[in-house]
């Protein structure tokens, strides 16, 4: 499934860049504002239809133009590489092709070519609401359990719809209970789920987190959202009357939380802006390390590495991508990147960037 052609037009400076990435390990250096990171954009617009920078699409279409497009061969285990392609219109339009033939929607791309962003952004699963560590949970209950998609749609629909209710007060604890029972089924079964889903990825990520450093011990821990020590009937009907006071549900899997500790607190008050950034590589490396050993292949995507690892660090992580035998795309500012340590067998292609415009600077296998 890697990369082995890309051709982007038109997505913020980058006019026309077109190269064949390694199979194996891209690094991408250049200067600030260059357009290292909109190279990795492309590609997440390719996989996933919209950005990881902004949620406005006219944001990264050049400015001018009335539409991007983004378009890559990949390599299938077998037979010639397939084409896929996506056009963004200022107007908002999206056509996606596989093959040239239109394709009803982006998933189909997603399903194509996973990618995973390793970002200084990537911070907000420690620091940021719990939503998006939820999103995390959820991203990898839905690659592991086919239903899980369908359960969380309609869990969240009942939700909604019971929301309105409350929020229109004027109902009754009864009337209410009639209306909770699709809630309760859908609900646990989203959360039956996640727990499964953090079982699996817990020993990933304590053994990914251990070839990093060594001197952290930090522990996952999955708050359900209510009272571990009820099912979520009891939950919601011991929480009902308090649901009517407040005009919303207060208890079940829309609070869930990942929550991530040391021995002395929570990591986020306690670890270093270095060592949270190891464990937040170990949670996406963890977790893309699952999806491989299903037999899923995916796209790593690293933006600004070195920044805040010192140079022991960067190379055990580039030396734990490297093992996963995925294919990599890294954006550096050093120009000096001699401290990636790769492989003698690993297929490194270094590119530089200068005002979007990409040139490689040296490829082939490493010396050992
Ligand atoms: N819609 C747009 N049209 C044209 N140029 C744009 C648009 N949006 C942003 N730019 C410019 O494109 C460049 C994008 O750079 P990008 O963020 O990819 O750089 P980078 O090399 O990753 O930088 P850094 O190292 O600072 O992260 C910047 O120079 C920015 O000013």
């Amino acid at each position: 499934m890697p990369l082995v052609r890309l051709d982007i037009s038109h997505v913020r400076n980058l006019s026309s860049v077109r190269f064949e990435p390694s199979p194996q390990v891209n690094v991408i250096v250049g200067k600030n504002g260059s357009g290292k990171t909109s190279v990795l954009e492309a590609i997440h617009l390719l996989s996933l239809g919209r950005s990881f920078r902004s949620h406005k699409h006219k944001t990264y279409i050049q400015h001018d133009n009335e539409a991007c497009l983004v378009f890559a061969q990949l390599q299938q285990s077998q037979g010639s590489p397939i084409r896929v392609g996506l056009q963004r219109q200022r107007d908002g339009r999206i056509d996606v092709r596989i093959q040239g033939q239109r394709a009803q929607s982006v998933v189909e791309l997603a399903e194509r070519l996973p990618v995973q962003l390793i970002n200084p952004d990537a911070f907000r699963l420690l620091e940021g609401s719990p939503s998006v560590r939820r999103q995390f949970i959820d991203w990898g209950a839905f690659h592991f359990d086919k239903d899980f998609i369908q359960a969380w749609r309609g869990w969240q629909k009942a939700l909604k719809q019971r929301n309105t209710l409350l929020r229109r007060g004027k109902i009754s604890a009864s009337l209410l209970a009639a209306f909770d029972q699709e809630l309760i089924r859908l609900g646990e079964r989203v959360n039956t789920s996640r727990k499964a889903y953090i079982e699996k990825l817990t020993p990933h990520f304590v053994s990914v987190l251990s070839l990093l450093t060594t001197e952290l011990a930090v522990e996952l821990q999955f708050f359900q959202g209510w009272d571990a020590q009820k099912n979520l009937q009891m939950a919601v009907e011991s929480g009902r009357e308090r649901d009517i006071e407040l005009g919303y549900t207060h208890t079940g899997p829309q609070r869930a939380d990942l929550r991530v500790k040391t021995a002395t607190g929570d990591a986020l008050d306690t670890l270093s802006r270095g060592q949270q950034k190891l464990v937040v590589s170990a949670l996406k490396i963890a977790q893309g390390q699952l999806l491989i050993d299903m037999g899923r292949p995916l796209v790593f995507l690293v933006d600004d590495l070195p920044a805040e690892l010192d140079a022991n660090h960067r190379q055990k992580l580039c030396q734990l991508l490297e093992s996963l035998n995925s294919q990599i795309f890294i954006t550096s500012v050093e120009p000096d990147t001699t401290d990636f340590h790769w492989a003698h067998t690993t297929d490194v292609r270094q590119f530089s960037m200068s005002n979007g415009e990409l040139s490689l600077l040296s490829k082939g296998l490493q010396e050992s």
